[in-house]
């Protein structure tokens, strides 16, 4: 029987996920600081030794009719940190003040990383997930290849409760286990980040 491709190259993913996820960790860490919290904190309150890793590749050919194209809808990823390379083809568009900019990510060996939904309801909007999509041209093959970084499935995810007050700053998200957000968020039509809206306080 012939082995999915996938199969000669695990240990190769296997090193690139554990890698990845380390330098997901030290981003956090630095993140978790950055919020007034303890460094370790992000990490022992998401569980972040048993988090929730995604690796995905996107192929996006050339298309004869670029403007005609949905390449990869605008939606925000549902984790903590999502770590990005691609092959040097520009495609990727971040959302800023309701206006789409393009990301050229041409420093060699660099991740582009964009913060997630998780990190937006743990930091109670501190940090915001970033909306994205990708276009294609009529040129030349796009790849893009993805590690989301989530965490612990089992987690209970919420505003950290040292960044919330119930007078001056209450939280803005209600508890929800990291599974059942992913569920929800994979059972929804892909669009914007309409999922966040649906656990607001
Ligand atoms: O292709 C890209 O640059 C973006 C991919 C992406 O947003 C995703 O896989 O969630
Ligand atoms: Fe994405």
């Amino acid at each position: 029987m012939n082995k999915p491709i996938f199969y000669f190259c695990r240990e190769v993913l296997l090193e690139y996920s554990k890698r990845t996820r380390e330098v997901t960790k030290g981003l956090l860490s630095g993140i978790s600081a950055g919020l007034g919290l303890d460094h370790s904190y992000v990490e022992r309150a998401l569980k972040l030794d048993s988090g929730f890793q995604i690796f995905a590749a996107n192929l996006y050919p050339p298309c004869p009719q670029p403007e005609l194209a949905i390449g990869l809808p605008p939606h925000s990823d549902h984790g903590l940190l999502t770590l990005l390379i691609n092959n040097g083809v520009s495609g990727l568009q971040i959302k800023h003040k309701g206006k789409w900019f393009n990301v050229n990510n041409d420093i060699p060996n660099s991740f582009l990383v964009n913060t997630t939904d998780q990190l937006q309801i743990f930091s109670n909007g501190k940090y915001k997930s970033v909306e994205h999509h990708a276009i294609v041209n009529n040129a030349v093959t796009r790849l893009s290849v993805v590690v989301a970084n989530g965490p612990s499935l089992d987690a209970v995810v919420e505003p950290a409760y040292k960044l919330v007050t119930e007078e001056k700053c209450p939280p803005k998200y209600i508890p929800m286990k990291y599974m059942e957000y992913l569920e929800m968020q994979q059972g929804n039509q892909i669009g914007g980040k309409t999922c966040l809206d649906k656990i607001r306080a």
